[in-house]
């Protein structure tokens, strides 16, 4: 499996946001994580990432438990094995749409400009390549994004909320192109969204309520 959640349990001193939570994703699976606003889905994305300490259970990634790992080991880890996507898309201003996409390849010194381009052509974006994130629009700024997540060919994408600055058009094109491109490249898709009508063929995960 490429990610095994075990009996996860997470609170704040306020609220118990989930209890013996588990999941696991193989090669090329999606799940959808629904629920309302407060319910836990960021923090859930956060303890998968190993962003945020585990207080009961475990994260499991190809079924090595993440909890023992230092802090330097997971974020080596985290560079070839997760995929982000956020809601906003921070790119960097001043690289182009290209330079945005091969920016992991530039921090570990194996840049594929070639695969970098091949991305931006199955986004749409091509032609876009050498343009700054300032003269793309919303929608093409968070396909970029997407192409660069998936530069790495992560196993896993955590995508948080990646619709919630989108039209509805361009709503659907993200959410098609996640799935269609995850599934070709074998990598799991974890996508948190409130447009759960973008979703309705994937397997859902519902927190809260
Ligand atoms: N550091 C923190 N300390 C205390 N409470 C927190 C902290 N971070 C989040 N919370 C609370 O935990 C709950 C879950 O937050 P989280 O961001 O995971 O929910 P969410 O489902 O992603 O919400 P949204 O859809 O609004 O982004 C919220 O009630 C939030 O106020």
């Amino acid at each position: 499996m490429v990610l095994d959640v075990v009996d996860l349990s997470y609170s704040y001193p306020e609220v118990r946001l989930f209890d013996r939570l588990t999941f696991s994703l193989g090669p090329g699976d999606a799940l959808a994580l629904l629920g309302p606003s407060g319910s836990g889905k960021t923090t859930l994305l956060h303890l998968v990432a190993g962003l945020l300490r585990i207080q009961g259970g475990e994260v499991r990634w190809e079924g090595r438990p993440i909890a023992p790992l230092s802090e330097e080991e997971l974020a080596r880890l985290r560079l070839s094995y997760l995929g982000l996507v956020f809601q906003h898309h921070y790119l960097l201003a001043e690289l182009t749409a290209l330079e945005n996409v091969l920016v992991t390849g530039y921090l570990a010194g194996d840049v594929d400009r070639e695969w970098g381009l091949e991305l931006l052509r199955k986004v749409g974006l091509e032609a876009r390549a050498h343009l700054l994130p300032k003269a793309l629009s919303g929608g093409e700024r968070q396909r970029v994004a997407l192409a660069r997540a998936l530069y790495k060919r992560p196993k896993l994408l955590l995508a948080d909320e990646p619709t919630g600055s989108l039209d509805a058009r361009n709503a659907e094109r993200m959410v098609e192109l996640m799935k269609s491109l995850c599934r070709d490249l074998g990598t799991a898709l974890l996508i948190a969204t409130h447009d759960e009508h973008l979703v309705t063929d994937l397997p859902e995960l519902r927190l809260g309520g």
